[in-house]
């Protein structure tokens, strides 16, 4: 079944990283909203800077550091108040689509030596099963004619190219090593073929 959205409301909210409309997305498949946090004037505009954000609840909102979600929340939004103009999407597929009870469990099974992937596979489900045919959408809605996508996730690029939004280039996101997310991050390279270089945890 085709997915269709519906923009229900849009509202000012001031930020740390000045101001951005938010826009409350309803879709036709589910119950949950989604989000696009609005900077400037994108309609009819290419090359945008564009963050498509997968929801994070122990990243975004508690600061985790198992992972680099909160920080790249943050600096997303700075990199789009710096430019002025940009979009970020706030999806709502915890855990890369797993939801978060799952992938708290997956937490307990990487604390006993699993990695990311393994411990998505261990519990019965892809390594990522996130989908972005709504980012799409909202996209579209927006007019937003190709985007600068803001990932380290080459697989996000094929899948916003494949879903007939055009990205003009990449935009790095790198945020800091650290004991609690250096296994992690470099899961994300080696296995995940994130475009990240992480040295060797001790
Ligand atoms: N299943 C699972 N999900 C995780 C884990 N750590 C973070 N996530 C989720 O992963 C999603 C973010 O995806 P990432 O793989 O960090 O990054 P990405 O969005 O693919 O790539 P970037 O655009 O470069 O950030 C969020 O939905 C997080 O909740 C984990 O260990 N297991
Ligand atoms: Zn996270």
């Amino acid at each position: 079944m085709k997915v269709s959205i519906e923009d229900k409301v849009q509202t000012r909210i001031p930020t740390k990283h000045g101001e951005f409309i938010l826009h409350y997305y309803t879709n036709s498949i589910d119950d949950k909203e989604h989000i696009a946090f609005v900077k400037g004037d994108v309609a009819n505009k290419h090359d945008v800077p564009v963050r498509i954000h997968s929801e994070c609840f122990t990243g975004d909102v508690l600061g985790s550091r198992r992972c680099d979600c909160g920080e790249q929340l943050d600096m997303a939004l700075g990199l789009i108040n710096q430019a002025g103009t940009g979009v970020l999407i706030y999806l709502r597929q915890e855990g890369r689509g797993i939801g978060l009870l799952k992938k708290l469990q997956a937490y307990n099974l990487q604390d006993q030596g699993l990695d990311t992937v393994d411990a998505n596979i261990h519990l019965g489900h892809l390594a990522d099963e996130r989908q972005y045919d709504i980012a799409a959408l909202i996209l579209s809605d927006l007019k937003v004619r190709s985007i600068a996508l803001i990932t380290n996730n080459p697989q996000k690029i094929d899948e916003l190219t494949e879903l007939g939004m055009p990205v003009s280039r990449r935009i790095p996101i790198e945020t800091h090593i650290h004991l609690d997310n250096v296994d992690y991050l470099k899961t994300k390279a080696e296995r995940m073929h994130h475009l990240l270089s992480v040295p060797d945890s001790q």
